[in-house]
C-alpha cells in the first residue's frame, strides 16, 4: 500500500495546484504567500479567485476558466483572493491578505471599511509645483506602511519646473524605505522609470492629491489604450441603474492597477505603527525620554527636547510628527472618547471665563 504522506510534508511555493492552474493565477497576482494557505482538501474542491470589483449586488471575481459575480456575503475587497465554493457561493473563504488598506467608518462603531487588499507597490503621487507638501507625503507613506504595502514616490512635471532635483532631495529625506522618481507623466518615462514594480502580476495603486497625474501615468503604463476605465452602467437587485467604474485593470505588461474610489479619499485613520515607522528616529528618541508620557514640551529629561536643543534635529519635521500623531489619535479615537474630551475642553474655557469674569468685576 502506498502511504499519502503529503499532508505532513510543508507546503510548497506553488502550493497544491496544478502547473497550469498556477500560471493561469498568477497573471492575476497569485503569490507562494496564498498558496501556502491551501490545504490539500482546499484544492480538491475550492477554485482560488480575486475581486476585481465590489458591486452592490456582490462581488466580480477572476480565476482559472472563472468569471462570475458572487452574491454578497464574503467580507471581501477588490483585491482579496476567496477560495470560490461553486456549490456555496457566498461562504467563499477569504485568504488572509499579505496587505490591505482600510479606514474606520465614520459614527459611534467606527466600523472597519475594507478599501483595497493584496497591493504590492503604492505610487505617493505628487508634483514638482506647489501641490508639493512633505507633511501629507510623510502622512501617505505613513498610510502605506500601515497596510504593508511598499511606498513609492513619484514626482510629476519635473518637466515643468526649473530646479526638479530639490524636490527630490526634499522627498528623498522622508524615509530611507522610500525611493522617489521624478517624472514626467506625459513622455513615454513612466513605462521605464515604473517598469520595476509593474512587472506581470504585481498590483499597484497610486495615491496622490487631485491634478497631480495619476491618470495620466496609468494611461501611460496602457500606452494610451485604457480601454475599460470608462463607467459601466448594471442593474442593481432592485431592477435601477447604478453605475460603477471598473476596480482593476491589467496593463499590456500584466500589472493589476487597482483604483477604487475609496483609494482616492483615504484619511489618516488607525496607522499609529505606521506613522512610527516614518518617524522611526524621533520614536527611538522619544524612548529616551525619562518619562514614559512626556509630551516633550517642558518636561525634565526629555531626549527629543535635548536633541532639538543641540541642533541635531529639524525643528520642523518634529513639529510635523506632534501634528501627525495628535491628528491620528483624534481620528482613531470614538465619537464618545471625543465628546468627552470636547466636554472636558468647554469645562475648562468656561472656567477660565469664570475666572476672567470674577478678576474684572
Ligand atoms: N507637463 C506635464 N503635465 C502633466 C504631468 N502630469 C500630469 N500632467 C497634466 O496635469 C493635468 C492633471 O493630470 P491628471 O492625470 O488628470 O491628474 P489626476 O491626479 O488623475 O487628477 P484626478 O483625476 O482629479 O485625481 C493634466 O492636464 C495632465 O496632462 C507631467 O508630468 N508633466
Ligand atoms: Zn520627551
Amino acid at each position: 500500500m502506498t502511504r499519502d504522506y503529503s499532508q505532513f510534508l510543508p507546503p510548497s511555493a506553488s502550493g497544491n495546484l496544478p502547473r497550469k492552474k498556477t500560471a493561469q493565477l498568477e497573471k492575476l497576482g497569485w503569490k507562494p504567500f496564498f498558496s501556502q494557505q491551501l490545504s490539500l482538501d482546499d484544492t480538491s474542491h475550492l477554485s482560488p479567485v480575486r475581486v476585481t470589483e465590489v458591486h452592490r449586488t456582490g462581488l466580480h471575481v477572476l480565476g482559472e476558466d472563472i468569471d462570475t459575480l458572487l452574491p454578497p456575503g464574503p467580507e471581501a475587497t477588490v483585491g482579496d483572493w476567496l477560495l470560490y465554493d461553486p456549490q456555496h457561493p457566498a461562504s467563499s473563504k477569504v485568504l488572509e491578505r499579505s496587505s490591505v488598506f482600510e479606514r474606520r467608518a465614520p459614527g459611534t462603531d467606527r466600523k472597519r471599511q475594507l478599501i483595497a487588499a493584496n497591493v504590492d507597490t503604492v505610487f505617493i503621487v505628487s508634483s514638482c509645483n506647489k501641490d508639493f507638501n512633505i507633511a501629507r507625503l510623510e502622512r501617505y507613506v505613513a498610510l502605506a506602511f500601515e497596510a504593508a504595502v511598499t511606498p513609492v514616490i513619484l514626482l510629476t512635471k519635473a518637466d515643468l519646473c526649473d530646479d526638479p532635483s530639490s524636490y527630490l532631495a526634499r522627498a528623498s529625506e522622508i524615509s530611507n524605505r522610500v525611493l522617489v522618481e521624478l517624472v514626467n507623466a506625459l513622455s513615454a518615462e513612466p513605462i521605464t522609470k515604473l517598469a520595476p514594480w509593474c512587472k506581470a502580476g504585481q498590483t499597484v495603486a497610486f495615491l496622490g492629491s487631485s491634478g497631480v497625474g495619476k491618470s495620466t501615468l496609468v494611461n501611460a503604463l496602457f500606452r494610451g489604450g485604457v480601454t475599460d476605465t470608462a463607467a459601466i452602467r448594471e442593474d442593481d437587485s432592485k431592477g435601477r441603474h447604478t453605475t460603477t467604474r471598473r476596480q482593476m485593470h491589467f496593463t499590456p505588461d500584466g500589472c493589476a492597477i487597482l483604483d477604487t474610489p475609496g483609494m482616492r479619499e483615504l484619511q489618516l485613520t488607525n496607522v499609529e505603527t505606521g506613522i512610527a515607522d516614518v518617524f522611526a528616529d524621533i520614536v527611538d528618541l522619544a524612548g529616551h525620554c525619562r518619562f514614559r508620557d512626556c509630551h516633550h514640551d517642558t518636561e525634565p529629561g526629555c531626549a527629543i527636547q535635548a536633541a532639538l536643543d543641540s541642533g541635531d534635529f529639524d525643528p520642523a519635521r518634529f513639529a510635523r510628527w506632534k501634528k501627525l500623531a495628535a491628528e491620528e489619535r483624534y481620528n482613531s479615537s470614538s465619537l464618545n472618547e471625543r465628546k468627552s474630551a470636547e466636554k472636558a475642553f468647554q469645562k475648562m474655557v468656561n472656567a477660565v471665563q469664570q475666572k476672567t469674569r470674577k478678576q474684572k468685576g
